[in-house]
């Protein structure tokens, strides 16, 4: 018989400030692009961060990942760098990078990716409570 499989997720929230800003635009096309989001000084939000992992559920645990592991692979390899951070300067990624939620989405995925390897499913980020990314890897 095979081995039924479950998705697993995890919510995590981090706090970060940032400010939407490319090097390959003038500073006219930044504001015409990103407008307020590109406001010299920056601005914040409370970033609420979902992890799916997807697989078998072991036999033996009855789990498809533990999820104090899960939970600590978010913490280690994510929130520690990101929480009450500013994006765009302490994080060496967006140095070229813009700090979209996008990127972020894509940034997380490559952060956990060696951690969970084909298990991790899904990163879904709120920026806002009306802005939301899903990013699997594609
Ligand atoms: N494709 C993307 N567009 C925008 C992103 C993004 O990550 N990807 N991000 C922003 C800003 O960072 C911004 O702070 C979000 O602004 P906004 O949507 O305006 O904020 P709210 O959800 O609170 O909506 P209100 O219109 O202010 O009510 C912009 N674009
Ligand atoms: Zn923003």
């Amino acid at each position: 018989m095979t081995q039924p499989r479950c998705y697993l997720s995890r919510r995590e929230t981090f706090s970060a400030a940032h400010r939407l800003h490319s090097k390959e635009l003038s500073d006219e096309e930044n504001k015409a692009i990103y407008d307020k989001c590109n406001h010299i000084n920056g601005h914040g939000h409370n970033y609420v961060l979902k992890v799916t992992v997807f697989g078998d559920i072991d036999k033996r645990t009855g789990m498809v990942v533990n999820l104090t592991d899960l939970t600590s692979y978010m913490k280690i390899h994510v929130l520690q760098h990101l929480d009450h951070k500013n994006l765009d300067l302490d994080v060496e990624y967006f140095k070229n990078q813009v700090s979209t939620t996008e990127n972020l989405a894509v940034y997380i995925w490559a952060q956990l990716k060696p951690h969970l390897g084909d298990l991790l499913h899904e990163i879904k980020i709120g920026e806002t409570e009306k802005n939301q990314v899903v990013y699997r890897g594609d």
